[in-house]
């Protein structure tokens, strides 16, 4: 299954996002986590690929294997580039042929104080542009509502999202917002930039307030007042926290849903009871 192909068929198009679990503990659990998930029907899964800068030995591709073999769900495989070398790559490349994993979310990585960045690849249309001469794959890309932290300014940030798509992305997730403006504004800028790839929306649900807090400063979102409010009040008690972050991804993807949006993606981080909730929330609207 080709996923920007899914665009055509059937939209709004619903995704979900896990990563591999750094314990091995946790790996036993994701089965658990799957099965929920699968349960969900989710048009395609995510599975990240050094998130927010994690080294260590990576498990995703034994991940995105299970997925498809075990659940019979397509998976989106997360690639970054600025740790690896070409050769690196190109050995993913092949056992990503060899599991029939064909669609890769091509990016090029968060920065790790601990790593120092490898020179071969210095941003991701590069490595999408190697990507597509070495195999058969359809390539994903990641945007930026609110405009990339390093980037100059936001003309440009999406004059090099126009490059990149250009190499050869066909699909676009975004990086997660909470304002729902912001992301109608930035995909009309991608239009006239003549992007036409389908644009999903990013979306992670609040369930905890340090979280939100450290995601808020790694990937560049501004909290709405009304979600400030909400952390404010209810940052401190779990469950109370956890009724008003649902009631606000669903809110967020209601009004999404009712202006036209391609698909969502929800960034689960590993929680099923979450997935669910937010899907109970939704399932007559998708
Ligand atoms: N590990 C994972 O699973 C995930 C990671 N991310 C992270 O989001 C961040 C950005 O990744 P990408 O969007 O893939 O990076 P990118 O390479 O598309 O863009 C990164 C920055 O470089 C600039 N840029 C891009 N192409 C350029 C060019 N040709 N010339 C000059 N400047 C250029 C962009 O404006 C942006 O500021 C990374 O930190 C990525 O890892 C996002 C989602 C999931
Ligand atoms: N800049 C950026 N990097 C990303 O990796 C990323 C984004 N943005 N935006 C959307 C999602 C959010 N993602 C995330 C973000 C944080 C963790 C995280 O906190 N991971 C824990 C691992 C927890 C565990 O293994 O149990 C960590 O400590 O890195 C995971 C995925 C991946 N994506």
């Amino acid at each position: 299954m080709i996923i920007e192909n899914l665009f055509k068929e059937k939209r709004p198009v619903l995704s979900f996002e896990i990563f591999p679990p750094k314990k091995e503990a946790a790996l036993l659990s994701i089965d658990e986590t799957l099965s929920t998930l699968a349960k969900l029907n989710p048009d395609f899964i995510s599975v990240t690929f050094g998130a927010g800068g994690s080294g260590g030995k990576n498990k995703t591709v034994e991940l995105a294997k299970k997925i498809k073999e075990e659940y019979e769900i397509e998976p989106l495989v997360h690639l970054t580039c600025i740790n690896h070398s070409e050769e690196e790559i190109r050995i993913l490349l092949k056992q990503l042929e060899a599991a029939q994993l064909k669609n890769i979310l091509a990016l090029r990585g968060d920065f790790n104080p601990e790593v120092p960045p490898r020179h071969d690849f210095k941003y991701a249309g590069e490595l999408v542009a190697f990507i597509k001469k070495n195999g058969d794959f359809n390539v994903s890309g990641a945007c930026y509502p609110e405009t990339h932290l390093e980037a100059a300014d936001p003309v440009s940030d999406i004059r090099n999202l126009k490059k990149k798509v250009d190499a050869g992305v066909g699909h676009l997730v975004s990086q997660l917002f909470f304002d729902n403006q912001v992301f109608y504004d930035f995909v009309e800028k991608v239009r006239i930039a003549g992007i036409d790839a389908p644009v999903e929306a990013g979306i992670m649900p609040v369930t905890n307030k340090a979280q939100i807090e450290k995601m808020v400063t790694m990937c560049g979102a501004s909290l709405p007042p009304k979600l400030q409010k909400i952390l404010n009040k209810y940052g401190d008690n779990k469950a109370a926290l956890f009724d008003a972050g649902m009631a606000y991804a669903i809110d967020q993807i209601v009004e999404l849903l009712s202006n036209g949006v391609g698909g969502i993606h929800i960034f689960t981080m590993n929680n099923p009871v979450v997935a669910r909730r937010i899907c109970d929330g939704i399932k007559n609207l998708i």
